[in-house]
């Protein structure tokens, strides 16, 4: 046999099948999605996101502090507002007292060293559940849906979060919370991370049930990205690169390794992270629990993927998992 065949001698053993991946991936590249609600004392358990809860502010330190313990760095918070008020504006999002600027000014006392960065959209606050304010038609209005995202992103900068994350796909929102956030002294200490390439996937059930943010009519087609629309997520990418993003994000993740990659290709000076969505946490555990595959090998089989794929920052449900398994 030729010397060229030969490949199984450079993997014949797990410490040199270790040194075959690139990147490996590490606790730091993982950040948590938690779900903040209006109850203080709350512990809701989520039944289609197994293991997961929606938290009240006085239960956070019950329920981070053991991760904080096991090497956890980095949260992103979503609000959850029960016994709020919503409109048409989303007026609850960036309420002093409600769950997520409540439970930023508690994390940052409870935990110094932990990085908080906060979701950005109106749908958990809005009466109609969009991302964005409506027209009479019921179409996207987007100048002002932008304005009003720029101040929730600034209100919860003022509140101490070290990251803002638009999750909401309105045209120009990265350039009018960047101009809010320097605007308001935040430049230079308050992250960008941009959902930029995110697509209107099938995968963001379990999310919406745990926050009560589907829409409540329509569906959300024309403002998050079609499916198959490669070109669109790119345009997407150097639109939010030009306007001041600090991290590129490609969301959901599995199903889009391929727009992990050209990000990390056109965005090749940014972090790139990736979100693996609430459905896609809730696929891994259906097929384990089906018998299909191991759930600790399929959990790392798919994040592995996209640390392969190019992200440097990873979303997942999985994070309290991963920090016992690395
Ligand atoms: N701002 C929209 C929420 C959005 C998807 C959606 O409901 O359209 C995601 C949160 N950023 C869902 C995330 C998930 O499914 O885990
Ligand atoms: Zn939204």
């Amino acid at each position: 046999m030729d010397i060229s065949s030969i490949l199984q001698g450079g993997y014949q053993h797990p410490v040199s099948r270790s040194w075959q991946a690139k990147q490996q991936l590490t606790k730091s590249m993982l950040m948590y999605p938690i779900f903040i609600t209006d109850d203080p004392d709350a512990r809701v358990e989520v039944p289609s996101l197994p293991g997961q809860c929606r938290w009240g502010v006085n239960r956070l330190e019950e329920f981070l502090g053991p991760l904080v313990q096991k090497g956890l760095q980095s949260v992103i918070l979503f609000g959850v507002p029960l016994k709020c008020l919503k409109d048409m504006r989303g007026t609850p999002a960036d309420d002093p007292n409600g769950p997520v600027i409540s439970a930023v000014k508690k994390l940052r006392s409870l935990f110094p060293d932990l990085y908080i960065a906060c979701d950005v959209c109106l749908c958990e606050y809005t009466d109609h559940g969009h991302c964005g304010y409506l027209n009479a038609d019921g179409t996207i209005d987007n100048t002002p849906s932008v304005a009003r995202i720029a101040e929730v992103a600034v209100n919860y900068a003022k509140a101490g979060a070290h990251c803002v994350a638009p999750s909401d796909m309105m045209d120009g929102r990265v350039k009018a919370i960047k101009r809010g956030l320097i605007d308001a002294g935040f430049g230079n200490k308050c992250t960008l991370m941009s959902y930029s390439a995110k697509f209107a996937s099938s995968l963001y059930g379990p999310f919406r049930d745990a926050a009560g943010s589907a829409p409540s009519f329509g569906n959300r087609k024309c403002y998050q990205l079609p499916v198959a629309a490669r070109g669109l997520a790119r345009r997407a990418i150097l639109r939010d690169m030009e306007e001041g993003a600090d991290i590129i994000m490609v969301k959901p993740a599995l199903p889009y390794l391929d727009i992990i990659a050209d990000a990390g290709q056109l965005a090749v000076d940014h972090p790139i992270a990736c979100y693996q969505v609430s459905g896609e946490f809730a696929m891994v555990h259906a097929g384990a629990a089906a018998g299909v595959y191991d759930l600790k090998t399929m959990a790392f089989e798919s994040v592995e993927s996209m640390v392969r794929a190019g992200a440097t920052l990873i979303m997942t449900y999985f994070t309290p998992d991963f920090l016992d398994w690395l």
